[in-house]
């Protein structure tokens, strides 16, 4: 047989005693080799077997990290719904978005960035605020998910439009908000315009309270109309025009109340997320430093308060007054 053959001169070689000795021992030889090249393909299979899973180990890792980062666009909470932030103030470049537009010194973004606090409006004045948006959108509501109620126009989402409620309420309107309603709004846009002066290092008396100031409900609804879908990314300053200072005063509480409508900058690279929670006042510069979204809310209903701020007088609004 051809292994006896093989196994034959080697056992003559290596200079044993009797022809049988020598095959002996040569059977053994090759059958020790045969074991031992058995062994080493079976740990180099393992060792294989090892690397595959260990790398598919990294690669699912970074897959799933990818999905996080783009999907989410989560990398870093700047403010988590369980902490209470006293000030918080990140400062990004400025744009050139200002450039395009009538400069104001002393008011126009030299100094730009982010600031979100927990220690201006307080949890109980923003629960008093999140009724007085209850009852006004009590009137009307977007048949999708978003719906907003502007008490400076009167404008109000009724199915898939807008109506005025003050036109469309008349004198009635003086049994849905009281002048207290009416005074605690104009406290809170006061002393949130009067912490975004004091971060940027600028003057209160220069900026304008301007349009739209809104109060919005969120919910998982499905979107019907283009107003429903809130959460395209944006610059408000493409957006809406006049805004300088952006501010958002949170009337509810993420993971509490609803899910998801977690609020984005979107930075390159590293997304970061503010979490809504009741109280809290998030604040930034207007222009495209500041591109950001809102997650769609998943369930539950997210309150808000859109308040913005403008440094040209032309485009300012009053405080809304019950009429
Ligand atoms: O409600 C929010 O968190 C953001 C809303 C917003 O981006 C806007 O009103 O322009
Ligand atoms: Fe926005």
């Amino acid at each position: 047989m051809a292994p006896q053959r093989r196994a034959g001169p080697k056992a003559a070689e290596s200079g044993g005693g009797s022809a049988g000795t020598g095959v002996d021992r040569g059977e053994r030889r090759r059958l020790s080799s045969v074991r031992k090249s058995r062994a080493h393909q079976e740990s180099r299979r393992k060792w294989l077997k090892v690397a595959f899973l260990v790398s598919s180990a990294v690669l699912g890792g970074l897959l799933s990290w990818r999905y996080l980062v783009n999907e989410d666009g989560v990398a870093e909470v700047l403010a988590h719904y369980s902490e209470s932030l006293q000030d918080r103030f990140i400062e990004v470049p400025c744009s050139e978005d200002y450039d395009s537009h009538k400069r104001f010194e002393g008011c126009t973004p030299r100094k730009c960035g982010r600031g979100i606090t927990d220690a201006v409006i307080t949890r109980e004045e923003a629960e008093r605020i999140r009724r007085i948006a209850e009852r006004g959108l009590s009137l009307g509501g977007s048949d999708g998910g978003a719906s907003i109620l502007d008490l400076h126009s009167g404008a109000l989402s009724v199915g898939k439009h807008f109506v005025n409620l003050y036109r469309y309420f008349g004198d009635k309107i003086q049994e849905v908000f009281t002048e207290e309603d009416f005074q605690l709004y104009r406290d809170v846009r006061r002393r949130i315009q009067q912490t975004i002066a004091q971060a940027f290092g600028i003057s209160s008396s220069s900026m304008y309270l301007t349009k739209p100031t809104f109060f919005s409900r969120i919910n998982s609804t499905e979107a019907k109309t283009t107003h429903d879908e809130y959460w395209h990314p944006h610059i408000d300053k493409v957006t809406y025009g006049s805004f300088d200072y952006t501010s958002l005063l949170y009337l509810s509480d993420y993971t509490e109340d609803f899910g998801g409508g977690r609020f984005v900058f979107m930075d390159t690279g590293a997304n970061k997320t503010v979490e809504p929670r009741a109280g809290r006042v998030s604040f930034f510069t207007s222009g495209s430093e500041n591109l950001h979204r809102v997650e769609k809310v998943r369930w539950g209903t997210r309150y808000a308060i859109t308040i913005s701020f403008t440094c040209n007088p032309d485009h300012g609004i009053g405080d809304p007054v019950l009429t």
